[in-house]
């Protein structure tokens, strides 16, 4: 049966987008429930980004109907940008600004206020991530790599978004800063009620923060649920993924 329109924060139907000669997703269909955190996974080069920047806009694509928060997806501008939050892989923060204006980036782009409110807004979003009002000053190249991650999570929650992309979140950090950073996004998903769409790797996450995971493979979602039901998957990607030596021996270890 499906499932009434409102309950879904994201809508994707017989998504098409590639380059060229190359078709990087092929008639895919996703619905992102509102108030989850979902994991994708994917082959290397399968097209999680490639998804998850045709979803905000940065990617045009061949055909399909994209809907977010309810809205058709197409038109980019001020309503747009304000539906998400981004954190990419990197980081990405400007090198040459401090903390405090990477946060308050987005609130100048896209809204009229004093510097005052702007310096108490990106004091709050820094506090909410677990930075202490004095890391403000600092420049990114002052930041270890948790701390980046968590300034970049600052800005993507500038504007207070809905939902909120994250491209692989833990990369690059050590498992207690990974899982650390894990233990924040699900509080943040629970206080501020945000959507959350996870690009991951890895599997500690997977188990821990996503309510469902959704594997990408030739171009299309071919599994989708909890992460036990991903785990019973008869599709030879996923199971190749889950099952596979290296994926067996974590499980073992996480147990
Ligand atoms: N702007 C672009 N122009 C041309 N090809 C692109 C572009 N962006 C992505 N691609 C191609 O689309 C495919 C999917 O790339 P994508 O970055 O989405 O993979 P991914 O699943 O995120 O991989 P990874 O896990 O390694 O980050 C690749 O073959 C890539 O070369």
């Amino acid at each position: 049966m499906e499932e009434p329109h409102d309950q879904f924060a994201i809508r994707v139907r017989d998504l098409v987008v590639g380059f060229g000669r190359q078709t990087v997703l092929d008639h895919l269909s996703l619905d992102v429930r509102r108030g989850e955190i979902l994991g994708l996974v994917g082959a290397s080069g399968g097209g999680k980004s490639v998804l998850m920047r045709t979803i905000i806009g940065l990617i045009p694509r061949r055909s399909g109907t994209l809907e977010v928060m309810g809205r058709q997806a197409g038109g980019h501008g001020r309503g747009a940008a304000m539906a998400w939050g981004i954190l990419f892989q990197q980081g990405a923060l400007f090198s040459s600004l401090t903390v405090r204006q990477n946060v308050q980036f987005p609130m100048r782009e896209n809204l009229v206020l004093s510097q005052e409110l702007m310096d108490e807004m990106a004091i709050a979003k820094l506090e909410m991530v677990g930075l202490r009002a004095e890391d403000a000053d600092k420049y990114p190249a002052e930041l270890s790599g948790g701390m980046t991650k968590r300034v970049a999570l600052a800005r993507a929650l500038a504007l207070d978004p809905p939902i909120l992309f994250l491209d692989e979140p833990t990369s690059g950090l050590d498992p207690i800063a990974a899982g650390e950073f894990d233990a924040l996004i699900k509080t943040l998903q629970k206080t501020l009620e945000l959507t959350v769409f996870m690009v991951t790797h890895d599997l500690a996450s997977l188990t821990t923060v996503c309510d469902r995971v959704a594997a990408l493979a030739d171009g299309k979602i071919v599994a989708i649920g909890p992460m036990r039901e991903l785990l019973q998957s008869e599709h030879p990607w996923v199971r190749a993924y889950f099952h596979g030596k290296r994926s067996q021996m974590l499980q073992h270890e996480m147990r």
